[in-house]
């Protein structure tokens, strides 16, 4: 992968992305875990999470959205809308399977890492990014959510950062980039809690921008968001936004490969592979009562 592309004209050195040496490779074009559609007219590009029947987030996931970022980023999109093809769900978060039973360590690090770099191709695009959360989003589906610069959300669905009452920390970069969408109480509480917000809570505390009814109502929204941005000169506008973000993204950039292996050591104690089985065998036994 060129990572020079990701952060193009942009003041934040591309050799500080270049520290893990990963390259994109498409894992998935026959699973077309991404769906991409781009209007010719507008200049806006849909993008679908497309990974059934939740949307939980695979490496092969990770890979094809960092390519797919890659190509939007080359084809200098006016904006991306990100949402769910599944019905009823956003992202689920994090496959599960992904880090319980047992990971290998080589596998759990190459999803971290590429967690991490869609991460830091979202959070630093150049072009303007919204979330219609058109489903539930909790965990990793809610970084998803807030790394993007305005969030439409339809009604009764929840989202939130779910991991502590798991026995999980949020990592850093996801404390960071909820802190930069709420006010720091509202994000310590939401943190701490690990509560999942309804639509309208979520709203009302500001974590999502506006409430919609239906896609058609997201994608006028969205169009009117991008419109904002009509009248700046695209290089400006991208240099703000990843200027405003460089501390955040250099917290992670600083420590990619010790923020992997902290998660690694974390995943494969037995205690939190403990915490995770009898979670995910939960979610299952819910199916049956
Ligand atoms: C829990 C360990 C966390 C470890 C994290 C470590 C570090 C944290 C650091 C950084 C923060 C960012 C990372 C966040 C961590 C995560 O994202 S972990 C995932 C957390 N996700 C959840 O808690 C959501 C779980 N899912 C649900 O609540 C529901 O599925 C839903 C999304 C509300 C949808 O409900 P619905 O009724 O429509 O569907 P089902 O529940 O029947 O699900 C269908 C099918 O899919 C399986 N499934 C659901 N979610 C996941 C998942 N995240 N991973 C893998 N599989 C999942 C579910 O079990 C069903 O399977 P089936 O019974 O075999 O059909």
């Amino acid at each position: 992968m060129n990572f020079s592309r990701l952060i193009k004209n942009c003041s934040i050195p591309s050799r500080w992305l270049l520290a893990n040496n990963i390259r994109y490779q498409s894992s998935s074009a026959a699973q077309n875990l991404i769906q991409v559609d781009i209007n010719e007219e507008t200049g806006v590009s849909v993008v679908s999470l497309n990974r059934k029947p939740v949307n939980s987030l695979s490496l092969e996931l990770f890979k094809d959205f960092c390519g797919v970022m890659d190509d939007l980023e080359r084809e200098k999109v006016r904006g991306m809308v990100l949402k769910s093809s599944c019905d009823n769900v956003f992202s689920s978060g994090l496959d599960i399977t992904e880090l319980y039973p047992n990971p290998s360590e080589e596998r759990f690090e190459a999803f971290w890492l590429w967690f991490q770099e869609s991460w830091l191709k979202l959070y630093a695009s150049s072009f303007p990014t919204v979330a219609f959360v058109n489903g539930h989003a909790p965990a990793g589906g809610c970084v998803f959510a807030i790394s993007c610069e305005y969030r439409l959300m339809l009604p009764y669905y929840k989202i939130g950062l779910n991991e502590a009452p798991v026995g999980i920390v949020a990592t850093e970069w996801v404390m960071n980039s909820l802190r930069a969408v709420l006010p720091g109480k509202n994000a310590e509480r939401l943190l701490t809690s690990g509560r999942l917000l309804d639509t309208q809570e979520a709203f009302d505390i500001g974590l999502i921008d506006q409430i919609v009814n239906n896609e058609e109502e997201a994608m006028a929204r969205s169009e009117e968001f991008f419109a904002t941005f009509d009248n700046v000169p695209k290089l400006a506008r991208a240099l703000t936004k990843q200027v405003y973000r460089k501390n955040d993204l250099n917290q992670l950039i600083k420590n990619r490969s010790s923020d992997a292996k902290q998660f690694l050591n974390h995943i494969l104690r037995p205690e939190t592979q403990k915490i995770i089985g009898s979670y995910f065998k939960s979610l299952k036994d819910r199916k049956k009562d």
